[in-house]
């Protein structure tokens, strides 16, 4: 077999703080987010795609929210981490589109920088990442600007 795909989807609640990290970037913001690590829900929707794509279950299984070490963590490191277990068996990130949901902040002005950083991360082109930002149209918790989300789908070929 020459292809996997996976999926990843995450949510983290808006709380105290005054950014967010999105795709390992650090993004001006009036809320933080409620989150054991540095909730980057880009970076953890990657991470879910890139485990499920080879069926190593997800990020919870890797980096357990009740063990300290991951409390503040830099989720590149759980990215870098995945990736690791990826070349292991042989494989890397042939390319991935993620999708982040939210009213605010206006993300157009960091997709760039976004898809620059993961890609570093992945130690793959940039156009294999891509990165879109959509509302939900003012409708449920991230039009309420209750929280944000993340959609990823990756697709891993042979390395
Ligand atoms: N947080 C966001 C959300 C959206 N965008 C950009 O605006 C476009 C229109 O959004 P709709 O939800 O009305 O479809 C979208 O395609 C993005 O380019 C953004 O930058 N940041
Ligand atoms: C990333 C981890 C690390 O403990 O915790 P959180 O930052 O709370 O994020 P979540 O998306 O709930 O994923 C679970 C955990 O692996």
């Amino acid at each position: 077999m020459d292809f996997r795909i996976g999926q990843g989807f995450d949510v983290h609640a808006f709380g105290e703080g005054d950014h967010l990290m999105l795709g390992g970037v650090r993004v001006a913001h009036a809320r933080g987010v409620v989150a054991h690590s540095d909730g980057d829900v880009v970076v953890h929707a990657l991470c879910d795609a890139m485990l499920g794509a080879l069926a190593l279950g997800d990020i919870g299984r890797h980096f357990p929210p009740s063990d300290p070490q991951w409390k503040g963590a830099d989720s590149l490191a759980f990215l870098r981490h995945c990736d690791g277990l990826l070349r292991a068996r042989g494989w890397r990130v042939g390319n991935a589109d993620l999708t982040v949901i939210c009213e605010l902040p206006k993300l157009g002005p960091h997709v760039e920088a976004m898809r620059r950083t993961l890609a570093a991360a992945l130690g793959v082109e940039i156009d294999a990442v891509s990165v879109k930002a959509t509302t939900t149209e003012r409708l449920g918790f991230s039009g309420r600007g209750e929280g944000i989300a993340a959609q990823a789908a990756c697709l891993l070929v042979r390395a």
